[in-house]
């Protein structure tokens, strides 16, 4: 266990989904303001059949249970049980905050915030905004909030980041009082885009300054158009279903077919946001899985089809987003698909040769961290973080109080 100072603590990150909750305790107030990472884990089957599980740095296992017996209904038990564990871990390293992963920030919340009783009300009030992912994202700051209640609680959001974006990106073709109502574009995803645009910063100044696209391809997926490190554009818009076809989300789809859908097959707003969030997508297309190892795997034509149509709508919103940045300096892969599919990067990447992009295809098998052949534009993979993101906001957020 890493030594402390008097001034140390642990920092708790959560990100909350509709099944599990991903955790990661990090080490914070050192010298410098460090931010040491000491272990991540998640809860998974979260109201069927709750595992936890824990990992240090090095992949080695710490833990690895069934919380079944207080999967009870809520995650209050599970989340008391995660803070009990990670205090006996850390006996001399006090819980000083939690961070956590709030998906919609609506048209108010810029920044990442101390959450207080109006501030919870306020991201309650956006639940029918992302209704597959603020739920749980409030639920577990409730929890927390009320049973320890004088920890401190930072929100950092998803939409945030996507402020910067010019307006033309920001609006829908939609009468001007609807837009002044809030019908616009946010996009998602912001927190994974921050840390990339720091990374690059950090480790590619001059790449950074450029036009850069990046795919961040997971189970959710969008991708975002970054010039100088700041967002001027991306996929997901008013909810995380615009876009790209997702693991059972829809992406784009002609808002006529929502219509049809209403008065031709007799589906109200309950059945239709069942069918966009949980029903289409890799798994709506193949009638297989949501799961891309899966779809790559199986020999069925259908698996086929839903990557093929994947990879077609990322190459397209790539051409799309260089539009939107005047030309390309670099591309970026990154999130569960991006990091770890090699055969998806290498399909999305035949389509884009005419932006000067050609793959190495033995260092994308290999998943180097730079997969472009000599004379193309960089093509990069880059491992996202939002947890990390997540700490640097809490201890800026913390950090500011103290001065204050
Ligand atoms: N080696 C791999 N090859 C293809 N897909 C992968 C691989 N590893 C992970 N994935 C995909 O990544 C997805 C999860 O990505 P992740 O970014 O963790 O998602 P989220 O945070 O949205 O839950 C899964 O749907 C899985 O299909
Ligand atoms: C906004 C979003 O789609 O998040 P996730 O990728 O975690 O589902
Ligand atoms: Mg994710």
């Amino acid at each position: 266990m890493p030594s402390n100072s008097s001034r140390d603590g642990a920092l708790l990150v959560l990100n909350s989904g509709s099944s599990s909750i991903k955790f990661t305790v990090f080490r914070i107030g050192g010298e410098g303001d460090d931010i040491v990472t000491l272990f991540s884990g998640q809860l998974t089957g979260i109201g069927t059949n709750a595992e936890f599980s824990v990992k240090d740095t090095a992949g080695v296992s710490l833990a690895r249970e069934s919380w079944a017996d207080r999967d009870t209904g809520g995650v209050a038990p599970l989340l008391h049980d995660l803070i009990a564990w990670i205090r006996a871990r850390l006996p001399d390293l006090p819980l000083l905050a939690a961070g956590h992963r709030v998906v919609h920030g609506g048209a108010g919340f810029h920044h990442p915030v101390r959450v207080t009783d109006r501030v919870l009300d306020e991201l309650e009030a956006l639940v029918p905004l992302a209704p597959l992912h603020q739920p749980q994202n409030v639920s577990a700051i409730r929890v927390l909030a009320e049973s320890f209640g004088d920890l401190p609680q930072i929100a950092c959001f998803d939409t945030a980041f996507h402020h910067s974006e010019p307006a033309v990106a920001r609006t829908y073709g939609l009468p001007r009082v609807l837009s002044e109502r809030g019908l616009m574009r946010y996009g998602f995803h912001g927190l994974s885009y921050e840390f990339i645009a720091r990374h690059l910063g950090e480790t590619l100044p001059e790449v950074a300054k450029g036009r850069v696209v990046v795919a961040h391809l997971g189970n959710g997926s969008s991708l975002c158009a970054l010039k100088d490190g700041r967002s001027i554009d991306t996929t997901m818009g008013f909810s995380a279903l615009e876009g790209v076809p997702m693991g059972t989300r829809s992406g784009s789809i002609d808002a006529g077919i929502l219509l049809y859908l209403m008065r031709q097959m007799g589906m109200d707003a309950d059945a239709l946001e069942h069918l966009l969030y949980h029903e289409c997508g890799l798994l709506g297309v193949s009638g297989i899985s949501n799961d891309m190892r899966v779809l790559l795997e199986s020999d069925r034509p259908e698996a086929r089809e839903a990557v093929d149509l994947f990879c077609y709508h990322v190459a397209k919103e790539i051409g799309a987003l260089s539009s939107a940045l005047a030309g390309l300096d670099a591309l970026v892969f990154t999130a569960g698909i991006g990091e770890h599919s090699a055969p998806v990067r290498s399909r999305i990447c035949s389509y884009l040769g005419f932006l000067g992009i050609t793959l190495d295809e033995a260092a994308n098998d290999r998943g180097e961290a730079s997969i472009a052949a000599p004379g193309s534009l960089p093509v990069y993979i880059i491992g996202t973080n939002e947890e990390f993101m997540i700490a640097r906001h809490a201890v800026s957020v913390l950090n500011a109080r103290n001065a204050a």
